[in-house]
């Protein structure tokens, strides 16, 4: 079963349809569903798809040349060769010229490391021949670096070639529901969550178990599937990891400072410094600042969240419990995990809220004035001296409107209290106009209607996401 992805597959065939030369760059994380969503859009349409394979220049250009050969003569099976890569080229500028051909090169890092010279050579074909054919070419790896730096870079012989660019992204809600149509949308939510929207680790959950019982066969189990994932992934994408996981262990564990973390982690801050900024690149650590400093080049309250929800899991309640798991207590490490759940569920539902925000932005009901920045908000309250936290801020950019919202992940509806515990903190920004919004897993009480009906705060329930 496919499911989403209807913008990039619209994109895709609206390229199609074109009669001029594409080359599409399609990348993104492992196992987030890059070769999927190519198999979905050639389904139905003529194609050479090719994947790069960790092997040699030999190995490599036989499989090309077979793929190639293959495309008119569908009796070659293997072991055809065009002798060199050049050749290959030629042979598919050829077939281009008189007919849309779609050629798929999947893993091409792996292709461009047997073959160094590739990038090159296809700049060229690309520069002198496939432009004036009817060849949509598409390449596609999973090695962020290599696809960020080596093909789409400046640097690159390829920069400036392509015609379009897809960085596959999570599932999110929607999709990962379409993907569970029988399951509660609560569960898919968390189920989701903790898969961190990867295509292929949902697919280990299934509708028939509950979430505990999810969590129980996906994770708790020494051989359960997502057991050593995170490591697994980390050791494809990084020489050393050890490091690594110290640091996310330690942003896992409450710390969220540069100092801390390195204090935590027993690390050099130049060292963790590393760490973060490989760690960002892969998408797995994101860095934060408070919503009013996000304009501002260098903020001094910088800090570091665990941005993907798989490893956040995975570092918050399978490494940490690591020991207890791999002697059998499985029992102990899910009763704490059934109890810290929804605390852990809290980041995911602000994300969820936030983006629904920006879902809305254009909507005048509810956004009457466009944000340009909204994001979560910390500081020190003046009056009282302490820290305090808001879920949501936005602003728009004169800075006359604020948005101010908060968001509980909790079996109880949102009480009274929050709402003027939200009104009283938005009182520290001097926006002329201010709305209001609740986000609530489970409601909100009579009191607290009756309050937001006084203030014009919005409120919006998990079902409504
Ligand atoms: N859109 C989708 N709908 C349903 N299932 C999907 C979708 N995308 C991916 N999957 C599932 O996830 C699995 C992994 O996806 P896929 O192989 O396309 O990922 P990938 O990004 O190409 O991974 P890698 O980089 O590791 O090769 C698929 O086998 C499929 O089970």
């Amino acid at each position: 079963m496919f499911v989403g992805r209807e913008k990039e597959l619209n994109k895709l065939n609206q390229m199609y349809q074109s009669d001029q030369f594409q080359f599409a760059v399609i990348y993104g994380r492992r196992r987030i569903g890059k070769t999927a969503l190519i198999q979905k859009f050639i389904e139905d349409k003529d194609s050479i798809y090719f994947v790069g394979l960790e092997e040699n220049e030999h190995d490599n250009l036989v499989r090309f040349s077979t793929a190639i050969a293959s495309y008119e003569h569908q009796d070659i099976m293997s072991g055809f060769n065009f002798g060199n890569f050049e050749n290959c080229f030629k042979e598919i500028s050829r077939l281009a010229k008189k007919q849309r051909v779609v050629l798929v090169i999947d893993e091409y890092p792996y292709l461009a490391q047997s073959a160094p010279v590739i990038s090159s050579m296809l700049q060229s074909y690309i520069d002198h021949e496939f432009k004036d054919t009817n060849l949509f070419l598409i390449l596609c790896g999973s090695s962020m670096s290599f696809m960020e730096n080596q093909v789409l870079a400046y640097k690159s012989p390829l920069y400036g070639r392509r015609t379009a660019q897809f960085k596959i992204q999570p599932f999110g809600l929607q999709e990962a529901q379409e993907y569970f149509p029988k399951m509660g949308k609560e569960e898919v939510f968390v189920l989701n969550t903790i898969t961190g929207g990867i295509p292929l680790y949902l697919s280990y959950m299934s509708s028939e178990k509950d979430i505990w019982q999810n969590i129980q066969d996906g994770f708790l189990e020494v051989n359960a599937p997502l057991f050593q994932e995170t490591d697994s992934l980390l050791k494809q994408e990084l020489r050393d990891p050890k490091n690594y996981n110290s640091v996310i262990n330690a942003i896992a564990g409450g710390a969220s400072r540069l100092n801390d973390i390195a204090n935590k982690a027993h690390l050099e801050s130049s060292a963790v410094t590393t760490c973060l900024n490989n760690l960002i690149d892969l998408g797995i650590v994101a860095k934060k600042v408070p919503v009013t400093e996000e304009s501002k080049p260098r903020s001094r309250k910088t800090i570091y969240i665990i941005s993907d929800d798989l490893f956040r899991f995975w570092h918050t309640y399978i490494s940490k419990y690591m020991s207890a798991i791999m002697r059998g207590a499985t029992d102990t490490v899910m009763e704490i995990i059934k109890n810290d759940l929804s605390r852990f569920m809290g980041q995911a539902f602000e994300k969820l809220s936030q983006d629904y925000l920006w879902q809305h932005v254009s909507d005048s009901k509810m956004i009457p004035t466009p944000f340009v920045y909204l994001n979560n908000w910390w500081g020190t309250d003046a009056r009282t001296k302490t820290k305090v936290e808001l879920d949501i801020v936005g602003i728009t950019p004169d800075e006359y409107v604020g948005y101010f919202g908060e968001c509980k992940w909790k079996n109880e509806p949102i009480s009274k209290s929050i709402l003027e515990k939200l009104i009283d903190l938005s009182s520290l920004f001097s926006y002329p106009q201010k709305h209001y919004f609740l986000f609530s897993k489970s409601g909100f009480t009579p009191a607290c209607r009756e309050l937001a009906d006084k203030v014009g705060c919005k409120l919006i329930s998990f079902d409504q996401m």
